[in-house]
């Protein structure tokens, strides 16, 4: 990211959105959101996270609740909520909090939730576990401050490898839902 021309871009829509951008308030602003975005934009700079496991084995490993913020493509508004992650070991398990930089990893774009949640599931799965479960729970601000103006939250998920099978996908959920009862999964 040329953080020199986005602090021009930002200045150039302060004038636009008809404020002063040399004002005691907004002198800074184009620099914090330049740093701002660095920070909230830097899934793309990231590798794999999923390098560091150990040999154990499970039947299953449920992260729950992993929260996330994320950018929608559309409007640039946020969308945030929570992310469980539920995945059949091949050997060996990965570190939990490799789990939440997977996260990061792809919620720090521009992104749909859809396509968040099956970003999650897919490179899981690619490390060669048996099966993967990502659903993904989040409140829109794009649905919320503006357009239809409605607070509902939209659920999103992907299954992959022995959860595309009906029994295992009704067995995980369950287990899955009733281990988080204040979400609405
Ligand atoms: N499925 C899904 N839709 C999203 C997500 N983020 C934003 N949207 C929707 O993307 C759609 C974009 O539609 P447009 O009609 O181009 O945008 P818009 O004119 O702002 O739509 P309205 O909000 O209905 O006025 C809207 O329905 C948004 O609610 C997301 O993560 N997943
Ligand atoms: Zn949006």
């Amino acid at each position: 990211m040329d953080k020199e021309r986005v602090k021009k871009l930002v200045r150039e829509l302060i004038i636009e959105i008809g404020e002063d951008p040399t004002r005691e308030g907004l002198k800074d602003t184009p620099e914090r959101i330049a740093n701002m975005y660095e920070e909230i934009f830097d899934g793309y700079e990231s590798d794999s996270e999923l390098s560091v496991q150990f040999s154990e084995d499970s039947d299953v490993v449920v992260a729950r609740n992993i929260q996330f913020y994320s950018m929608c493509e559309h409007h640039m508004l946020p969308f945030f909520g929570k992310i469980h992650i539920a995945y059949s070991p091949n050997g060996r398990v990965f570190g939990i909090s490799k789990l939440v930089r997977l996260v990061e990893k792809y919620s720090k774009r521009l992104q749909i939730q859809e396509r968040l949640t099956k970003n999650i599931a897919d490179e899981l799965f690619a490390q060669g576990v048996k099966g993967v479960v990502v659903l993904a729970d989040a409140e829109h601000f794009c649905m919320k401050m503006r357009g239809v103006r409605n607070d509902a939250t939209l659920t999103s998920s992907a299954y992959r490898g022995i959860y595309e099978n009906k029994e295992e996908k009704e067995s995980i959920m369950a287990m899955i839902r009733r281990r988080t009862p204040e979400t609405s999964l």
